[in-house]
């Protein structure tokens, strides 16, 4: 009887997550609207413009104009690039982007932000078919975006700030729950990328502290409670769980980073961390200015 009573337990522990899993990815895949990208632009500005540009606040200019040193250095390297030549995912494309991100007005430029993430997809891509549900979850935020962008009011969507001002002035912005058959506002699908931003800069820098014995589940998972989880539902954090027990171990993930050696990895890892952080605490700032932080 008790042996009954166990494998029924075993198979419920199995059985939850899995149909779980599976209403996630139907729920995802019947809510989400159908937006189709058109026109993907790749790579911003040159970074090098902007690097070579003091940089805006002077308490923190010194330490600023040192890690943009080092960013050159590190996208310049030419070792570094002849051995990673030919991976679908390259960081030093994260980190142009995001380093290109804020103008010298303190602009948010959004295809800058845009092409940061869609590096990070083909990171998520080269991860396997767990993580297929998040990364077409970012797509589809992505396409939202992408589809403004490149829309006939597609000027008023080249910065964070200029967007809010458009969206807000045309009654764009859905203060209350949104209609299901409705396309999301650039201003909400922004909002949604920007709160996962902070769980990747926080797991990057946990794994960036982290040593070969540390699980990279559980730090992408302590990542994850401490941000993007609170603005998640039941069944998602549900799904992310399941995610989170198939991480690859540190090691690989090094390989797609492309990095050998610890120092290396320390230093690439903190390195993007650092250039997130600054975009991140610029549009929280900003939505928080607009009352924008909880749309719907
Ligand atoms: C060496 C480390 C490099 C790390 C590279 C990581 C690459 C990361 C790429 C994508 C990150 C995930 C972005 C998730 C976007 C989520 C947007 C969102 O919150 N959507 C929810 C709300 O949308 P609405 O319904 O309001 O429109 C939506 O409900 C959620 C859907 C499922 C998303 C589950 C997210 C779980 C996050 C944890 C990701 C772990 C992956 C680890 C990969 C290293």
């Amino acid at each position: 009887m008790a042996g009954v009573g166990l494998s029924y337990l075993r198979y419920y522990k199995i059985f939850v997550p899995l149909a779980t899993l599976l209403v996630l990815i139907y729920v995802t895949c019947v809510r989400l609207p159908e937006v189709h990208l058109s026109a993907c632009t790749e790579n911003g500005r040159p970074c090098n413009e902007m690097w070579s540009k003091k940089e805006r606040d002077p308490e923190e200019g010194k330490d600023k104009e040192m890690m943009t040193a080092k960013v050159v250095a590190l996208v310049q390297n030419v070792e570094y690039t002849r051995q990673c030549e030919g991976m679908e995912f390259q960081i030093t494309r994260v980190l142009a982007a995001f380093r290109s991100c804020i103008s010298e007005d303190g602009q948010i430029l959004l295809k800058e932000y845009l092409s940061g993430w869609k590096e990070f997809i083909k990171f998520m891509d080269s991860l396997g078919m767990v993580f297929g549900f998040i990364s077409q979850e970012t797509t589809t935020k992505i396409n939202i975006m992408n589809v403004y962008l490149a829309g006939s009011s597609g000027a008023e969507y080249h910065t964070l700030q200029s967007m809010i001002k458009h969206e807000l002035d045309h009654g764009l912005v859905n203060f209350k729950e949104l209609p299901r058959d409705q396309v999301p506002s650039g201003c909400r699908t922004l909002l949604r990328l920007h709160r996962a931003l902070k769980w990747l800069e926080m797991f990057l820098y946990k794994l960036s502290i982290s040593t070969s014995q540390d699980n990279t589940g559980k730090l992408c998972a302590l990542a994850y409670e401490e941000t993007l989880a609170h603005h998640h539902s039941w069944f998602v954090r549900q799904a992310a769980a399941l995610a989170f027990l198939a991480m690859p171990p540190r090691r690989e993930l090094l390989q797609i980073l492309c990095v050998h050696k610890e120092e290396e990895a320390q230093f690439v890892l903190s390195t993007t961390a650092k250039s997130i952080i600054r975009v991140y605490d610029l549009t929280q700032r900003v939505y928080e200015a607009h009352g924008m932080l909880e749309l719907p």
